[in-house]
């Protein structure tokens, strides 16, 4: 099931850019139920996630529910990307918000596990994984919203900020941010971008080297999130603030989005294969698997 819906990722790459001038088309194993788009509401890939689409309003809301931390497996990379292609394809939908289902995590980002101790090739299929969801979302023709609702680090932070907009839940407890060096890993250049496009060249310069973590209101100032609301108030925030841009006229929006985004979207597809390579390589070296474990490890031991 997981390797067709993979396959059937793969084979919509090309469609992808269609679908900014409004022609779009579009785990864990053993929790896998068939994907059957029904009607317009209340819908459904897999049990690690729900999507609800009002049909009322166009806006789905896309509950991440991985546990325990929502962190991005090959499995469930290739799911996220699905529904959002599903929603894609769907004419009755406008906007998605993307949340999390677990308390104080929004998504804890790439599955270490994913990355360690794996066999080269099983890496490279991990990593087209990354980068099809970051395209998908990158490139979406729907107005996104992310509500954070909780800790968000390194991919947590990179799917967050595939959005059009995004609204943190208030709470000092929480983090974001790209903390790969942390790990002893390399953001790739894609993941920088990113973060250049959302808070500008200097502030990524000194929050990719360092791999620091945001506090909610440290993430405001720095303009890496736009809103901070307590957390009961954030999916119905994120459903308002979805009104200011479904009142642009979807045409207009989406080719000035294509506009702004289509660099680097267009810089990762003409590198794919070589940013799939690199990734092999780095992350396959013995210091890094080493770097890798030991962080495994304190993320153990901090439980002990
Ligand atoms: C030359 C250059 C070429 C290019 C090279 C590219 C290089 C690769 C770049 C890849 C980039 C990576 C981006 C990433 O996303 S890496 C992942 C980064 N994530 C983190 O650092 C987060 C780590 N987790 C936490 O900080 C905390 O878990 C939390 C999210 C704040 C939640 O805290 P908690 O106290 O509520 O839960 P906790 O007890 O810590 O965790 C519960 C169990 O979940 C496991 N776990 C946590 N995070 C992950 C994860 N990301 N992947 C896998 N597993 C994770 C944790 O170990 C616990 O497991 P267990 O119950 O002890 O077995």
């Amino acid at each position: 099931m997981a390797t067709a819906l993979r396959r059937l990722a793969k084979c919509s790459v090309s469609a992808r850019l269609l679908s900014f001038a409004g022609h779009s088309r579009g785990r864990r194993g053993h929790f896998a139920r068939p994907c059957t788009v029904v009607a317009q509401r209340n819908f459904s890939s897999a049990s690690t996630m729900t999507v609800d689409l009002d049909s009322s309003t166009g806006i789905a809301v896309m509950k991440l529910h991985s546990p325990p931390v929502n962190s991005l497996s090959l499995d469930f990379l290739t799911e996220i990307a699905i529904s959002l292609e599903k929603l894609e394809m769907n004419k009755g939908c406008r906007g998605v918000v993307v949340t999390s289902a677990l308390p104080k995590i929004f998504s804890a980002g790439l599955d270490i596990l994913e990355m360690y101790g794996k066999s080269p090739e099983r890496c490279g299929e991990f990593w087209r994984a990354v980068q099809e969801m970051w395209l998908k979302f990158y490139s979406s023709r729907l107005v996104t919203v992310a509500a954070i609702n909780g800790s968000s680090p390194a991919g947590g932070c990179l799917l967050s900020m595939t959005c059009d907009y995004r609204i943190m839940a208030d709470n000092p407890r929480y983090s974001i941010g790209l903390n790969e060096t942390q790990l002893g890993i390399v953001a790739p250049f894609w993941f920088k971008d990113t973060m250049v496009n959302t808070v500008g060249h200097r502030t990524a310069e000194i929050a990719l080297q360092l791999g620091l973590l945001y506090s909610p209101q440290d993430a405001l100032k720095i303009g890496m999130v736009d809103e901070l609301v307590p957390e009961e108030k954030l999916v119905s925030t994120a459903t308002e603030a979805m009104a200011r841009w479904f009142a642009i006229p979807d045409h207009a929006r989406q080719i000035t989005k294509s506009a702004m985004r289509k660099p680097t979207i267009d810089k990762l597809l003409s590198a794919r294969e070589t940013d799939i390579s690199n990734f092999v390589s780095f992350i396959t070296k013995d210091s890094i698997q080493k770097s890798l474990k030991l962080y495994l490890e304190n993320l153990r031991k901090k439980k002990a």
